[in-house]
């Protein structure tokens, strides 16, 4: 099976420049990034036939990272596709959000053509620097792969957007998706697929990025992250419905295990309209309905939402997504022609479908 192009003419790749350690220089106290895109591409030896276009979009450690830059990000990448003799994107980013980011473009992009998300580990200049190897991978990726949604490529590795988490805060070597099988492998000039990722129809650019795009106020809602751990109470789950969180994942314990006082705190947000995500503290594997007496099993029953193997950053992007979603969006996702509006009861439905969670309750009881 093979998801590549084998490009006879030119092919013009767009490169999108959000900053991120690619992009960092020293500032005499610590790193922070400020060089442009011509400057990062500047070091990067360019594969055959591609012709990289720099555009700056802005310039951040990506830590720094909002849904207002995010939506940015998507509408440009929206805008390099509109052209359609553009063979595909990179997005060069900050590895610390840039899972969060990549998972948005992908639960909003509907074209064969990809967006090749990379970084560094090493900042922009240095002798060691990872960036001019992991853009020179990404350019060769962007301009031959086809129909993979929005994929990560760096050290070697390619990986798709959804699923994909920073596990290692130093090494050369920072993603992985520790639930699922590799995508791909880049070196010697080859690019070389194993798997197509799954995803499920995305959805329209929600008129929220056109409105930002346009200069018009936005108003964004807020989706907090609450953990469990030993001892917590649901104070801070509580007070993030207070501060007027329209979503909040709840990264439990296990399979997605918390206490009978958060099941009660949890159906309270429900009722007031609130959407609410469990995810888990735990590297690998999926969240599911096992366990009673505060367990996953309660907090589905109070309203909850299970996110799968998706973790907590993915996940806040999956509920934002969700309440940033208009009406003609969720009909082209869903498949429904005929969508009435995104009603509170529509949206764990939405959110379910972004998820592509697969059923997560056990066939049946298991036998007394
Ligand atoms: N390697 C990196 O890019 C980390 C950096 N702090 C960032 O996310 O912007």
């Amino acid at each position: 099976m093979t998801y590549l192009t084998s490009p006879t003419a030119p092919r013009r790749v767009v490169v999108i420049s959000t900053g991120g350690t690619i992009a960092s220089r020293w500032q005499g106290a610590g790193y922070a990034a400020d060089a442009g895109g011509d400057e990062v591409l500047a070091g990067v030896a360019v594969p055959d036939g591609v012709i990289p276009e720099v555009v700056d979009l802005f310039n951040v450690n990506s830590s720094r990272m909002t849904s207002a830059r995010q939506l940015a990000l998507l509408h440009a990448v929206h805008e390099a596709l509109a052209d359609p003799e553009v063979a595909g994107v990179v997005v060069t980013h900050g590895t610390d959000t840039l899972e969060e980011s990549a998972f948005l473009l992908d639960l909003h992009h509907a074209d064969p053509r990809p967006v090749v998300f990379t970084g560094a580990q090493r900042p922009l200049g240095s002798a060691d620097s990872d960036g001019p190897g992991n853009v020179y991978d990404a350019l060769q990726v962007a301009a031959r792969v086809r129909d993979l949604g929005v994929l990560v490529a760096f050290d070697g590795i390619v990986h798709a957007a959804r699923g994909t988490v920073k596990t290692q805060t130093l090494a050369a070597h920072p993603f992985a998706d520790p639930s699922a099988r590799l995508v791909g492998r880049l070196g010697f000039h080859r690019v070389d697929i194993a798997r197509r990722p799954e995803r499920p129809r995305p959805l329209l650019l929600p008129s929220a990025a056109r409105a930002l795009a346009a200069g018009e106020p936005v108003e964004l809602p807020r989706v907090d992250i609450v953990t469990h751990h030993s001892d917590a109470d649901p104070l801070l789950l509580d007070a993030a419905v207070a501060a007027g969180a329209r979503g909040i994942v709840f990264v439990a314990t296990g399979t997605g295990n918390a206490t009978p006082q958060f099941a009660e705190s949890v159906a309270a947000a429900v009722t007031r309209g609130v959407l609410v995500a469990v995810t888990t503290r735990v590297h690998a594997g999926p969240v599911a309905e096992v366990y009673t007496g505060g367990g996953a099993v309660d907090l589905v029953a109070a309203g909850a939402v299970l996110t799968g193997t998706l973790r907590a950053g993915q996940a806040r992007i999956a509920v934002l997504a969700t309440l940033l979603a208009d009406a003609e969006g969720v009909a082209e996702a869903e498949g429904v022609a005929d969508a009435a509006g995104v009603v509170p009861e529509r949206r764990s439905a939405l959110l379910r479908h972004l998820l592509g969670a697969p059923e997560s309750r056990p066939e049946s009881a298991p036998a007394a």
